[in-house]
């Protein structure tokens, strides 16, 4: 049976847009003086459907797979680094975590096709479908039947989440090139544009990734619609977000969005539900070659440039505390009126 998505509305609100500006006009600040927090503001306003918006019980999702292309040599790091992070996750130790803790953001690490089998542990969720992916400069990277599988997955994971925001977060060695073959099939871009350093390879990495990347395009020639190629050329990691940032859409949660990777799996949602980017906020701009050139296909403007290359949702997790703060400010701050300020004089 075909895989049904959840219906994602138009969030087309022009009374509540022209409220929400001029509510944010009316603050005792000069126009426009909070800048891009503003913007932020006005967008968190409508997704969440209030001229005084509340963000509770923050989820971030640590989606984690293999990729069989690995073996090629695509990454400066091996595989097995991603099922011993995903201990460092559950043990606490890893960037995001930490990021996480010192937000209240709840981590949850999802196995979604970890080469290694873990025992139960607290915020750990096995969905896996296989021990990685095969290698995509061969063929599919996942059967049509799985990538719905793990799409399903994540939609399935976010449905009954409590909070209203998702922040996006992912481990998988060797996922930078998945992200990027998704760029360069589904924007009709040169994948010399997309590879980048990943984990650090130099010049001459950069150079064998971007080989192994064009056999994967030429091996995956027929890919051409959102969901096939996902299958082709993605990851289960990617495709289980894919499920979630879909079902969190429907759900009108706020959806905080992180580097290459988490991006990859927000492009290919908005490729099968357009209004999918209305509630999308992108963190950061990853200094990963292809993100810029990502967001740009998206028309997204993320809110910092760290230089960040590290994935995980560690962007996402930093940039948490300015959507509470433009909610508090829309909330909270005084207007001219309230506080008895006057206005412009001209
Ligand atoms: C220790 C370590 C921790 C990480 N945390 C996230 N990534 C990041 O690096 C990987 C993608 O880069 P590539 O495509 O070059 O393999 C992903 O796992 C991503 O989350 C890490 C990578 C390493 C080595
Ligand atoms: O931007 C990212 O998500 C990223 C960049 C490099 C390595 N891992 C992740």
């Amino acid at each position: 049976m075909a895989l049904e998505f959840p219906k994602i509305e138009d969030l087309h609100n022009a009374a509540l847009a022209v409220n929400l500006q001029r509510k944010l006009d009316g603050k005792t600040k000069p126009l426009g003086a909070l800048g891009h927090l503003e913007s932020l503001a006005h967008q968190l306003g409508m997704i969440l459907g209030s001229e005084t918006p509340d963000l509770h019980l923050p989820q971030l999702l640590v989606c984690a797979a293999d990729h069989g292309m690995a073996a090629r040599g695509v990454s400066a790091y091996p595989s097995d680094v991603t099922w011993q992070m995903v201990g460092n996750f559950l043990a606490g130790g890893a960037a995001v975590s930490v990021l996480a803790r010192q937000h209240s953001i709840t981590q949850t690490v999802v196995d979604c096709g970890v080469r290694h089998d873990f025992p139960a542990a607290p915020g750990l969720l096995n969905r896996k479908i296989a021990q990685g992916t095969q290698d995509a400069s061969q063929g599919p990277a996942m059967s049509l039947a799985q990538c719905e599988q793990a799409v399903t997955n994540g939609m399935q994971i976010v449905q009954d989440m409590p909070g209203n925001a998702l922040l996006l977060g992912e481990m998988g060695i060797g996922n930078t090139s998945a992200a990027a073959l998704l760029l360069a099939r589904l924007a009709d871009i040169d994948v010399a544009e997309c590879a980048g350093a990943g984990t650090g390879l130099n010049e001459e990495g950069i150079a064998r990734k971007t080989a192994v990347l064009r056999e994967a395009l030429a091996a995956n020639k027929e890919a051409c619609e959102p969901l096939p190629v996902l299958a082709a050329l993605g990851g289960f990691e990617i495709a289980t977000l894919t499920g979630a940032v879909l079902t969190a859409a429907h759900q009108r949660r706020v959806i905080l969005v992180d580097g290459f990777i988490s991006s990859s799996a927000v492009m290919v949602a908005s490729k099968l539900a357009p209004f999918v980017l209305q509630r999308c906020i992108f963190a950061h701009r990853s200094s990963e070659q292809g993100h810029a050139r990502m967001l740009r296909e998206m028309s997204a403007t993320p809110l910092f440039d760290l230089g960040l290359r590290l994935g995980e949702g560690s962007g996402a997790a930093l940039a948490w505390p300015m959507l509470v703060s433009a909610c508090a400010i829309l909330r909270d701050m005084a207007s001219f009126e309230s506080a008895g300020v006057s206005g412009k004089s001209e």
